[in-house]
């Protein structure tokens, strides 16, 4: 008798008899309770080998090994079971590898660009103890979460002076992630310049099209000539490589100690109220939070858009931002971000949620999350 026929023997009550529905259930259950408790076991043991993972820098995937056990196991399990079971081996080891992720990753948050970024600034004042790790575009970032790569991602999401940033909010709309806080980050442009440079020496001046433009009445007054590059960090690493006292570069007075430059003036910018409001992104919602934003489509009727505002008004709340982009790829179609405030948990959630169920096509919750506001300035001018 091979290992599965004696497991078989054991748990059947009379051999041969058929089992009744019931018998059979109960079997089942009884299963069922020792595989949950052989897979909280499993699960103790890969928390031990993540540890030791974590330690040594080793990686979480180990394909060798997944090879070695998926033929040992195959020969544990008779036709018809022996795929299925492989099946759900491979599942469990899908399972063990996100937990690691997750486990060792724990203290990790992924912000797009390079160091010295405004997301790598505002990732580090945020989170001053986590491993920071830098990704090349918004939709690394958001994988890096999925994957569990990271623990958060930091992303930004508007700026006082540009708006908001369009591609971060369909990438909001795309993914499954949650919003669980938000971040002002008060935004500092400096000139910054080699060290042997003095302003009247610069002619050239490099940055992020948005910083030049923030700039513009301080560049016309100094004479300099901008020039657009791709964003603030890498115009002061260009500065720094090329060591000509006539180039300098706009952009956070962290990247003169980064790259070794000088600060050669601070608050060019116009507005003095420039600030970026960061998400800190995750796999799963927040249970509450002060604030509320989901993504919501409209139904094709008239009045559509009037009946979701109703509704969020009638059911008492203050909605504090709705903002419109266009639903790729129905031309001329567009979904809404919108803002509410006052929250305080989830049974108001799930009340207005199936109020707007009704009256919208597709919602999207973003999670209640908590907004860390930056003080205003009182002297700052209206634009309309
Ligand atoms: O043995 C390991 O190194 C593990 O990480 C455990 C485990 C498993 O769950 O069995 C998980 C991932 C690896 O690819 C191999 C095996």
């Amino acid at each position: 008798m091979n290992r599965t026929q004696d497991t078989a023997a054991q748990s059947c009550a009379k051999p041969g008899k058929p089992l009744t529905l019931d018998e059979a259930r109960t079997e089942i259950d009884r299963i069922d309770r020792q595989l949950a408790e052989l897979y909280q076991q499993r699960m103790q043991a890969v928390e031990a080998v993540a540890d030791y993972k974590k330690e040594y820098n080793l990686p979480v995937l180990q394909p060798d090994r997944e090879k070695a056990m998926l033929e040992r196991e195959a020969g544990y399990v008779a036709s018809p079971y022996r795929e299925s079971w492989l099946r759900l081996l491979r599942e469990i080891l899908a399972l063990s590898r996100e937990h690691q992720q997750r486990k060792i990753h724990q203290d990790v948050v992924a912000y797009q660009g390079m160091q010295g970024a405004f997301s790598h600034m505002a990732s580090k004042t945020r989170f001053p103890g986590a491993r920071l790790q830098n990704h090349p575009t918004f939709e690394d970032v958001i994988q890096a979460v999925l994957t569990g790569q990271a623990d958060c991602g930091v992303i930004p999401f508007e700026n006082t002076n540009s708006g908001l940033v369009g591609e971060v909010l369909d990438l909001l709309a795309q993914y499954p992630v949650y919003i669980r806080e938000v971040i002002d980050q008060p935004v500092e442009q400096c000139l910054l310049g080699t060290k042997d440079a003095t302003l009247k020496d610069v002619q050239w001046v490099y940055s992020k099209d948005q910083a030049l433009a923030q700039a513009r009445r301080f560049l016309e007054e100094l004479g300099a000539q901008p020039v657009p590059y791709p964003n603030t960090a890498m115009a002061a690493k260009y500065i720094a490589d090329a060591g000509d006292k006539t180039r300098a570069a706009i952009g956070a007075r962290e990247n003169a100690e980064l790259y070794d430059l000088k600060v050669l003036s601070t608050h060019i910018m116009e507005n003095a109220n420039n600030t970026t409001r960061f998400l800190v992104i995750g796999r799963e919602p927040n249970t509450e939070g002060s604030r509320f934003s989901m993504i919501v489509t409209v139904k094709n009727e008239v009045g559509a858009l009037g009946r979701i505002i109703e509704t969020i008004s009638g059911a008492g709340m203050d909605m504090c931002s709705i903002q419109s982009r266009p639903r790729r790829p129905y031309p001329f179609e567009y979904y809404f971000y919108i803002e509410l405030a006052d929250f305080c948990d989830q049974a108001q959630i799930r009340t207005l949620l199936a109020g707007l169920e009704a009256v919208c096509g597709r919602i999207k919750p973003l999670g209640p999350y908590n907004r860390q506001e930056a003080p205003k300035d009182p002297e700052e001018k209206e634009t309309c």
